[in-house]
């Protein structure tokens, strides 16, 4: 029989998932599993229980939470030779990774999506020695996301990033760095860079809009140091996703990203701090088979 770990945060969003526990197991088991289930206990739980997880052999592992939940329950599969296929179940504040996806907000619709069984295999990022799934970056700017006090977003949602880059905005400094590329060479001043493996950036799902999840490449977006009107123009720009032409930015695809800095520079990994420069970004190919709803699976596919 085939055997199910579910991981859930019981603190994330608004405490939804465990009302709903029995009929995700119920469906699992309707579904040929043997499921089981741990609630994580705090920051880095999720991760021990997917190296667990490893060690028991489950044959699928099922994060429930939002982002921060699932890049825990990666960062404890992703090391291992043989990995089980990964569920989600989105029930945090920010699901960008799920939205990507296309897996929907409702739980038990998510767990139906595990159920009928389809996956599709999809690339992770790696930086250093940590693996993330949405977007990695640095740059001043990229501080937006973790200095946003979570209640704040719960409330405001998007506009909370919004409030707080315009508070940022006149203290927002250029970095120098030098940033390899595949085998090209970027030196100069940045206001931020981004590696992106999913086209869902904190909602901004223009930013990168033609980041594929399975080809092996991140979307590598550089801004170059602006004065304040220009960056305020790029950004509007960013909205509508009519930034890629400016001169003002590099937009490419790279599977291999090193980033060195001046000065000290904060890295983001998932919305959340990750370490300082210099680090090395890779693209892992493939790396998960992650359960998805039908919409997203290749024309082919659906044909059979
Ligand atoms: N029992 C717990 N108590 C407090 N924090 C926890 C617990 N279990 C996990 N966490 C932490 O909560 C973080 C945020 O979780 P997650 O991303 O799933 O939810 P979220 O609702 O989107 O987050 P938030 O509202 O905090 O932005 C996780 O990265 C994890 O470190």
């Amino acid at each position: 029989m085939k055997r199910a770990r579910i991981i859930y945060n019981p603190t994330s969003g608004r405490e939804a998932f465990k009302k709903h526990l029995p009929e995700v197991l119920v469906k699992l088991e309707r579904a040929g599993y043997e499921a089981s289930c741990h609630a994580t206990t705090s920051e880095g739980d999720a991760t021990k229980a997917a190296r667990i997880a490893i060690e028991r052999q489950y044959d699928v592992v099922i994060a429930a939470g939002g982002d921060g939940t699932i890049n825990e329950v990666i960062n404890g599969l992703a090391d291992a030779p043989v990995r089980p296929k990964v569920g989600i179940i989105p029930v945090g504040t920010t699901n960008d990774f799920a939205r990507a996806l296309r897996i929907p907000r409702n739980v038990e619709a998510a767990a139906d999506i595990i159920a009928e069984g389809q996956t599709i295999p999809i690339d992770i990022g790696k930086m250093n020695d940590r693996y993330f799934i949405n977007i990695a970056g640095g740059g001043r700017l990229t501080e937006l996301t973790y200095e946003v006090p979570s209640k704040l977003k719960t409330m405001l949602g998007q506009l909370a990033y919004y409030l707080k880059g315009m508070e940022m905005l006149p203290s927002i400094k250029a970095t120098e760095v030098s940033i390899e590329y595949d085998g090209k060479l970027f030196e100069g001043e940045i206001m931020l860079f981004l590696a992106a493996n999913t086209n869902s950036v904190g909602g901004f799902e223009r930013l990168a809009p033609d980041a594929s999840l399975n080809d092996g490449m991140f979307t590598l977006l550089i801004l170059k140091k602006t004065n304040l009107a220009d960056f305020i123009r790029i950004a509007t720009l960013a909205i509508r996703g009519e930034h890629l032409t400016d001169p003002n930015i590099i937009y490419v695809k790279a599977n291999r990203i090193k980033v060195q800095a001046k000065e000290r520079m904060h890295l983001n990994l998932d919305g959340e701090y990750g370490g300082d420069a210099p680090a090395e970004f890779v693209n892992l190919y493939r790396h998960f088979d992650f359960f998805v709803p039908k919409v997203m699976l290749p024309a082919q596919d659906l044909l059979k």
